[in-house]
């Protein structure tokens, strides 16, 4: 599946969206090296910072499938320049990305922005790190 395609899928997932709080729907599509596809949508809560972002949804459901490796996670939102993950998101896709996996983001208005994981969160805490003292 291209960038496009991927791209659509978040786009399409993305009327799945809880979010009666924020009212601000996020899509996410992530591809697994296998070519299985996984999508997720922002789910929001009365107690707001259980909140889950639609990125991480899609990564843990691949992840409770049994799925670690990846080749390429796109996210949509309304937003006026294609949408950045937030922090946390960023953190939880470098546990299971590689440095080199592209990350798709998007708008509904068609523009996109691709950046790599390491582009995306540089310096970041790894589990190798855990591993070195
Ligand atoms: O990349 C992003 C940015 C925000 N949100 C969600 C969290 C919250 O539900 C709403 C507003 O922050 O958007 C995502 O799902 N992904
Ligand atoms: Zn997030």
């Amino acid at each position: 599946m291209n960038k496009e395609a991927l791209i659509e899928k978040a786009r399409n997932i993305r009327e799945r969206a809880y979010v009666p709080y924020s009212k601000f729907p996020v899509g996410a599509a992530l591809l697994t090296k296998g070519g299985k596809l996984y999508e997720g949508v922002n789910i929001e809560n009365a107690a707001y910072p259980t909140t889950c972002c639609a990125e991480r949804v899609a990564i843990f459901k691949a992840v409770a499938d049994g799925y670690q490796t990846f080749e390429a996670l796109a996210v949509i939102a309304d937003t006026d320049r294609p949408v950045p993950p937030c922090g946390s998101c960023r953190q939880v896709m470098s546990e299971f990305f590689t440095k080199d996996t592209p990350v798709h983001t998007a708008n509904l208005s068609g523009q996109s922005k691709t950046m790599t994981m390491e582009e995306l969160l540089p310096f970041s805490f790894t589990p190798e790190d855990l591993s070195k003292k």
